[in-house]
């Protein structure tokens, strides 16, 4: 019997958890991203956005309503890349910031023609480059996609739609996007936290909707 209850009560009490992982290029605002999350989730948080480049990972495990995020920041640089893949196999959905105020007028096709300079195109071959070798790694197959148009308070910044015509849809259904997956393309600004519910609630509802190929952990 106290078996029983037991099981009754670890069942109602306990809640899925699942992990969501950050990827992007250096200085994309992952870092500034779970900064915003903590505070709005986490209300004796302090945002810490002085960030500084992240070498290695942060962690941090949020509390909804219906579900624990558990929520991995791992570095951007270059050097870092390569580490991403361990993740890859654990990970429910990958968030995929990109700093739409560094890629140029986000348009693939236009990459290098008209005469434009690497200046005027920012990182956007190197953010397509990595986009598509995240898509490509057959451990985040069917894995939902959420691409965050960041740093949209900065008047340079490319609008989403154009992040989204530009380049997010074409690196999807290019040759080497196959996979159809669940993906979105939101605006953010991570450093005034605009956007930043929406970002979590559609990574919630993704998840959720995926869990089957992807079960969660329960907690
Ligand atoms: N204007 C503006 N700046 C932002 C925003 N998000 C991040 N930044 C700035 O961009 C810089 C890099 O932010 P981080 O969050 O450290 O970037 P990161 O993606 O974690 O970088 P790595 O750890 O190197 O991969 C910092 O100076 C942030 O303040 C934003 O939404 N708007
Ligand atoms: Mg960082």
């Amino acid at each position: 019997m106290y078996h029983l209850f037991k099981s009754i009560y670890l069942h109602a009490t306990s809640k899925e958890e699942y992990s969501v992982l950050l990827l992007g290029l250096d200085n994309a605002g992952k870092t500034t991203l779970l900064e915003q999350i903590k505070a709005i989730y986490s209300p004796d948080h302090h945002p810490n956005l002085n960030t500084v480049p992240t070498v290695g990972q942060n962690v941090s495990l949020i509390d909804l309503p219906d579900c624990y995020l558990r929520i991995w920041d791992v570095g951007g640089q270059h050097s870092l890349r390569g580490l991403w893949q361990s993740y890859y196999g654990s990970a429910h959905a990958i968030v995929f910031v990109v700093d739409s105020s560094d890629v140029g007028d986000a348009d693939i096709e236009r990459l290098g023609k008209d005469g434009g300079s690497l200046e005027h195109e920012g990182r956007l071959g190197e953010c397509k480059l990595v986009l598509e070798d995240v898509l490509q790694n057959e451990e985040t197959e069917g894995v939902p996609v959420l691409v965050l148009a960041n740093k949209q308070d900065r008047e340079d910044c490319v609008e989403v739609v154009r992040i989204k015509e530009g380049l997010v849809r074409k690196v999807f259904e290019g040759e080497k996007g196959t996979n159809v997956r669940d993906s979105r393309v939101l605006p953010l600004s991570a450093l005034t936290g605009t956007g930043v519910k929406e970002a979590v609630e559609w990574l919630c509802s993704r998840v959720k909707w995926n869990k089957e190929a992807r079960p969660p952990v329960m907690r």
